[in-house]
C-alpha cells in the first residue's frame, strides 16, 4: 500500500509527462482540477498567470463587494487571533477570484508565497491553475491543497485551506483561504476557515433579508446563535425567500425552495407565528416531519397591523425585543437570549460593560420583558451621598432627620414595587451601603429610616456597572456575597468596537436623530473603523455633530475628516456657521419637551454642561 505521499508523487509524474492520472492516486477534486487545466493548455512545470489589479481596479472591486467585504474582514481579524504565530497568511477573495483582504502572520508575509497572496491578485483556477482559493470557488466546496497537489510546480511548497461563502440567494460571494507553507495536512484549519464563512454567510444572510422575516431556528436553545443555527426568511405573504445551508439540512426531506409557503415547512400558520412578532415572546415551531425547533425572529417584514391580528397558538417561552434598540450582534443577541430564559423566575440580573454600552437600554428591555407592571426606577449608586443611601432606598420617616421632607418619604425600592429597581453604577456604592443593600436582597422588606414599620416588597433587581468587579473584590472594595447575590444572571455587554450590527447601529440612531439624515454605506464604515471608547453614548454624540455638518447631501467620507479633525464637540460647534444652528436645535429640543436640561442633552448625545451653555434664557 503506497503512502500518500508516494501516490501524489506517482500522480505528479503522470501529470508533467502528460500521461492520464490514475484517480485512484489522488483525491478526486484534485484529479478532475488537474484535468480542467490541462483541458485550458496549462503546462504544469510553467509559469502561472500571475494577475494583479490596479489600485483602482481593486478599489472598484472592494467598493462593489463592500457588504462581504466588510463582514470578511471582521472574521479574518477573529481568525487571525485564533492562529496568530502559526505562521499563516488568511486571505478573502471575491467570486471573481480577486483577493480583496490578507492578513499575516510570522515569516510567511515575506516568503515567495506570501508575497504571491497581495490583496489585487487574482487566483482563478483557470490563470492559476489547481490552488485552494480558484478551485474552492469553482467547486463551491471547501478543499485543502497541499504542496505538490497544487497544479503548476511552483506553487508546491505551499499548503491552502479554502471555505467558500454564499450571499443569501446561493450565489457564490468569495472565499476564504489560509494559507502557510507548514508541511502538515491539518484538518482543524480547514474547519476553522469553514466556521468563518459561516459566520461571513450568516451576518450577510441577516442583512440581505432584512426586508422580509428572518427566522433563525434550532433543536436547542444554546446553540440558536452559534454556527449551526438555521435561517429561513418569508416575505410578508409567508412565501419562502431564502434558506442557508443549516436550515437546509435541518428541513431535509421538506421542499425549500423559494415561493413555497410557511404552512408547507412548518405545522402552524404564517400568521400564528407572526403572532409574537410583537410581543417579545420567542416561540418553538414544530416542522411538517415533526421535529421541534426554537425560533427567533429578525428583520421587519410585516405591519405593525397584521402582527397584533394574528392569533397565538404557538408554545410560548419568554421574550425578545423591544422595541427602540438594535440587537443584530450574535454576542449581544446571546445575552438576550439568557434574559428570555430567565426573566419569568425574577432572578436578579447583573449587567456588565464599558460605559456607554447600553446598560440602561438593556435594564429597560428586561423590565419591559418581564411584563411587570409596575414602574422601572433607576437608582444612580455612584451618585448618592453614603449617609442618604439608605433614606433614599427604603424612604424615611416624617421628620426622620434634619433637611427630611415633613411628610416622609416611601423611598425607591417602594416605589418599584411590583415593577423594576435598577441600581445603576452599583460596582461604585460604598461598602456600608453595600451591606444595606445585602440585608435588602435577602428578604425583600423595607424599613424605613426612623421608623418600626416594614414593608415586604416584590421587585425585580437589575444591577449595571463598568467596574470590574472581580477584581474590585480582590482589592476589598467591592464584596463578594453581594456579587454572587447580584450576579445570579450575569449579562456582558459588548463595546461598540466589538460590535458587529455596527451599521445597522449607526442607520438606527441616526434615524432617531432625524428621520431625514442619510449617510453612504462608506461613510459608515470609515465610522467602524474607529476605537469608540465612550462605546454607543458617543457614536451617538458624533452622529449628532455629523448631522450639523450636511444640509441635503448624505452624511460622507469627507463629513469624517471634519469630525475627527476637530477635537471635541465645542471645537466643532464654535467653528464657523455651526454655532448658530447647535443653538436653534437645543433650544427647539427644550422648547418641544418643557425645558428639560437632561432629556435634550440625551436626545442630542451631548453633555448638560453644554445644552446649558447654549440655552437662551
Ligand atoms: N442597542 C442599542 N440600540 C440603539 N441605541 C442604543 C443601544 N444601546 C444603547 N443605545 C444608546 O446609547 C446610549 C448609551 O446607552 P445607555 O445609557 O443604556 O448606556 P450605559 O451602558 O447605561 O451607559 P453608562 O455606563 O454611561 O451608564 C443611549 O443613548 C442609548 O439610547
Amino acid at each position: 500500500m503506497l503512502s500518500r505521499t508516494e501516490r501524489l508523487k506517482r500522480a505528479r509524474i503522470t501529470l508533467q509527462h502528460g500521461g492520464v492520472i490514475d484517480p485512484h492516486l489522488i483525491a478526486p477534486h484534485i484529479s478532475d482540477s488537474w484535468n480542467r487545466c490541462l483541458e485550458r493548455g496549462l503546462d504544469p512545470m510553467g509559469t502561472a498567470h500571475n494577475a494583479q489589479l490596479s489600485a483602482r481596479e481593486l478599489r472598484q472591486q472592494r467598493d462593489e463587494d463592500e457588504l462581504v467585504h466588510r463582514f470578511a474582514a471582521s472574521q479574518m481579524q477573529a481568525l487571525y487571533q485564533q492562529i496568530a504565530g502559526s505562521n499563516f497568511m488568511i486571505a478573502f477573495g471575491n467570486a471573481r477570484g480577486t483577493v480583496l483582504e490578507t492578513v499575516s502572520d510570522g515569516e510567511f508575509r515575506s516568503s515567495k508565497p506570501g508575497k504571491a497572496i497581495l490583496p489585487g491578485s487574482v487566483w482563478l483556477e483557470e490563470l492559476r491553475g489547481t490552488n485552494a482559493m480558484g478551485t474552492a470557488a469553482m467547486i463551491r466546496q471547501p478543499l485543502i491543497v497541499h504542496g505538490e497537489e497544487h497544479f503548476f510546480h511552483a506553487h508546491s511548497d505551499v499548503s491552502c485551506f479554502a471555505a467558500p461563502v454564499f450571499h443569501s440567494d446561493g450565489e457564490l460571494a468569495g472565499v476564504l483561504d489560509a494559507s502557510s507553507d507548514c508541511r502538515a495536512r491539518n484538518t482543524h484549519t480547514l474547519v476553522l476557515m469553514q466556521m468563518a464563512a459561516t459566520h461571513i454567510e450568516n451576518s450577510l444572510f441577516l442583512r440581505q433579508q432584512s426586508d422580509h422575516l428572518v427566522l433563525l431556528f434550532h433543536s436547542r436553545f444554546e446553540l440558536l446563535n452559534s454556527v449551526s443555527g438555521g435561517l429561513i426568511s418569508f416575505d410578508s405573504e409567508g412565501r419562502l425567500r431564502a434558506i442557508n445551508q443549516r436550515g437546509r439540512s435541518m428541513l431535509s426531506g421538506l421542499s425549500v425552495r423559494p415561493g413555497t409557503a410557511f404552512e408547507a415547512v412548518f405545522d402552524t400558520s404564517f400568521a400564528n407565528a407572526l403572532g409574537h412578532l410583537g410581543d417579545g415572546i420567542v416561540p418553538t415551531l414544530r416542522d411538517l416531519l415533526g421535529s421541534q425547533y426554537v425560533v427567533q425572529f429578525s428583520g421587519r417584514p410585516v405591519s405593525e397591523g397584521r402582527v397584533r391580528a394574528a392569533s397565538s397558538t404557538i408554545v410560548a417561552s419568554p421574550v425578545v425585543s423591544v422595541a427602540g434598540f438594535v440587537a443584530e450582534d450574535p454576542a449581544l443577541q446571546t445575552e438576550l437570549v439568557k434574559v428570555q430564559r430567565a426573566v419569568r423566575r425574577k432572578p436578579p440580573f447583573l449587567i456588565l460593560g464599558e460605559s456607554g454600552t447600553g446598560k440602561e437600554i438593556i435594564a429597560r428591555h428586561i423590565h419591559a420583558a418581564s411584563g411587570r407592571s409596575g414602574a422601572f426606577v433607576p437608582v444612580n449608586c455612584g451618585a448618592l451621598p453614603e449617609q442618604l443611601f439608605e433614606a433614599e432606598l427604603f424612604g424615611y420617616a416624617a421628620g426622620a432627620f434634619t433637611g427630611a421632607r415633613k411628610d416622609g418619604s416611601m423611598g425607591l425600592a417602594r416605589a418599584a414595587d411590583g415593577g423594576t429597581l435598577f441600581l445603576d453604577e452599583i460596582g461604585d456604592l460604598p461598602l456600608p451601603n453595600q451591606v444595606a443593600l445585602l440585608r435588602f436582597l435577602d428578604q425583600f422588606e423595607v424599613r424605613a429610616v426612623g421608623s418600626a414599620t416594614t414593608h415586604k416588597v416584590d421587585v425585580q433587581v437589575v444591577g449595571a456597572t463598568n467596574v470590574d468587579l472581580l477584581s474590585a473584590i480582590a482589592e476589598k472594595r467591592f464584596r463578594s456575597d453581594l456579587f454572587y447575590r447580584l450576579g445570579v444572571v450575569q449579562l456582558n455587554l459588548p463595546p461598540l468596537r466589538e460590535r458587529r450590527d455596527f451599521a445597522a447601529l449607526t442607520r438606527f440612531m441616526l434615524g432617531e436623530l432625524d428621520a431625514a439624515l442619510d449617510i453612504t454605506d462608506r461613510a459608515v464604515e470609515s465610522l467602524a473603523q474607529h476605537e469608540w471608547p465612550g462605546n454607543l453614548r458617543e457614536l451617538r454624540s458624533a452622529l449628532f455633530q455629523l448631522s450639523l455638518l450636511v444640509t441635503e447631501e448624505p452624511i460622507d467620507i469627507v463629513h469624517m475628516d471634519q469630525l475627527f479633525g476637530s477635537q471635541n464637540a465645542s471645537a466643532l460647534i464654535e467653528s464657523a456657521g455651526l454655532k448658530g444652528l447647535i443653538i436653534r436645535q437645543i433650544n427647539e429640543l427644550l422648547r418641544t419637551n418643557g425645558n428639560n436640561v437632561s432629556e435634550t442633552a440625551k436626545a442630542l448625545g451631548i453633555s448638560r454642561n453644554t445644552v446649558y451653555k447654549y440655552m437662551r434664557h
